[in-house]
């Protein structure tokens, strides 16, 4: 792939070049919230590249705004119609797998990993290896190859930036001087829309029910990793590999109002939290201007009309999710790798009717039982795992059905 001078569109804000910028999931949530930002600031980006799966309309869309060098749909089947979409545009097309991590390897300043579930490693690593800077919103990666991501982006330079909302917010208030002084990362959870159900009330609810997040808009994926409190779950690994900290020292508290994102309690009582109204892109903002801060018009916060904040314990026994995942993160090895992959696939059978709300955790749960688990050092051990999980996974749904 040959590298192109500056679109046209990316005229220089006065004495700087455009930053070169990937987004990989750009259909997604968090694509089209970054996508947002840049327009906002469009002379002072250069999109590279975008990517998606399926959503071959989108992304067309996104190319003729944007202008990238490069566009991947990771779809082989929906080459053909982005190609008849995109037909005379000046844009490099490819398709599949492999070109979505060939793509994550051309060279940019900063790079958007927003794909979700570990489809989003391969491309993250890729990205890692070329030194660049990478705004990390797709926790599974960190959750199933988190070590194995960390060691690459010290041998290779680069820069991993927190972009999910809690740990983003512990970054902006974490004084990394001072990790020494720390005792606590505190990530607040909002509970959900099944805070206050009960377990039996959980057993029947339905997908639009467990879609339907009380304070975030996100993709579907995520949002009944919310309703499960799996998300939770998944961010207290994704926290144990972003900061220096065990998991004996990451709380996990509901905050019903996700007012404040998170929090970080220093050993002589004080606690810094960071607070804003619940929009993703306050922290890819600061993410996308990093070192700096950016001037960004999101909603603010009122605190004369905001009423009380909340603070609760997560229910142990309504949500295990929690429970697996300090399990798998004790345990080690591949455990968190055969839980992401459990839950991805336990989600796909309750978005698609084959599985119940509380079947989920349980066919996590059972996965994790059945699966032997490794020590790994290879990313292909892990790659290897992931697969194990899912076959696993779909097994344990096939006796549940
Ligand atoms: N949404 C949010 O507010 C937050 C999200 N996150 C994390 O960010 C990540 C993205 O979440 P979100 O934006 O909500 O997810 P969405 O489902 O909205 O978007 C996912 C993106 O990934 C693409 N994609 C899906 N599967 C594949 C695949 N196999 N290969 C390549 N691309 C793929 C989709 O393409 P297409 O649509 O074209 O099929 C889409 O562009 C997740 O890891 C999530 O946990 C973290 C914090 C907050
Ligand atoms: C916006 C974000 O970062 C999500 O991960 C959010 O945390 C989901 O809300 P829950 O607190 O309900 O999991
Ligand atoms: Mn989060």
């Amino acid at each position: 792939m040959n590298i192109a001078t500056p679109h046209p569109l990316a005229v220089a804000e006065e004495g700087t070049t455009p930053r070169k910028i990937s987004v990989f999931g750009a259909t997604g949530s968090i694509g089209v919230s970054t996508l947002n930002l840049i327009r906002e600031r469009r002379s002072a980006f250069q999109v590279e590249v975008l990517t998606a799966h399926r959503n071959v309309d989108l992304l067309a869309e996104q190319v003729r705004e944007f202008c990238p060098r490069l566009v991947v749909i990771g779809d082989d089947a929906r080459f053909q119609d982005l190609k008849d979409r995109l037909d005379g545009f000046p844009v490099e097309i490819a398709a599949g797998r492999e070109a979505v991590i060939a793509a994550a390897r051309e060279p940019v300043d900063w790079f958007m990993s927003s794909i979700v579930g570990a489809a989003g490693l391969a491309p993250t690593l890729a990205a890692i290896q070329t030194g660049t800077t990478v705004a990390l919103a797709n926790k599974e990666s960190l959750v199933c190859a988190g070590d194995i991501m960390l060691s690459n982006v010290q041998k290779y330079g680069a820069t991993l930036l927190p972009v999910d909302s809690e740990h983003n917010a512990i970054f902006q208030v974490l004084d990394d001087t001072q990790m020494d002084k720390v005792e606590r990362l505190i990530l607040t959870a909002s509970g959900g829309p099944f805070l206050d159900r009960s377990r039996a009330d959980m057993a029947n609810v339905t997908r639009e029910q467990a879609l339907a997040h009380p304070n975030w808009d996100m993709g579907a994926k995520i949002s009944i990793d919310s309703a499960t409190m799996m998300n939770k779950g998944l961010e207290l690994i994704e926290a144990v590999h972003l900061f220096p900290v065990g998991g004996d020292q990451v709380d996990i508290i509901v905050h019903p109002q996700s007012v404040i994102h998170s929090m970080v309690e220093y050993r002589d009582g004080s606690v810094l939290a960071q607070m804003g109204t619940p929009d993703m892109r306050t922290p890819i903002s600061y993410a996308l201007g990093w070192p700096e801060r950016h001037a960004f018009k999101s909603e603010r916060l009122d605190f004369r009309t905001l009423g009380s904040l909340e603070f609760r314990d997560p229910d142990p026994v309504r949500f295990p999710a929690l429970r697996l995942a300090r399990e798998a993160l004790e345990a080690g090895g591949s455990a968190p790798t055969i839980l992401n992959a459990a839950n991805e696939v336990a989600v796909a059978g309750f978005l698609a009717g084959d599985i119940g709300f509380l079947q989920i955790a349980e066919v996590v749960e059972r996965t994790l039982q059945k699966t032997e688990i490794i020590e790994y050092s290879e990313i292909d051990d892990i790659y290897s795992q992931d697969r194990k999980g899912r076959e696993a996974a779909l097994q344990v749904i096939k006796t549940l059905s």
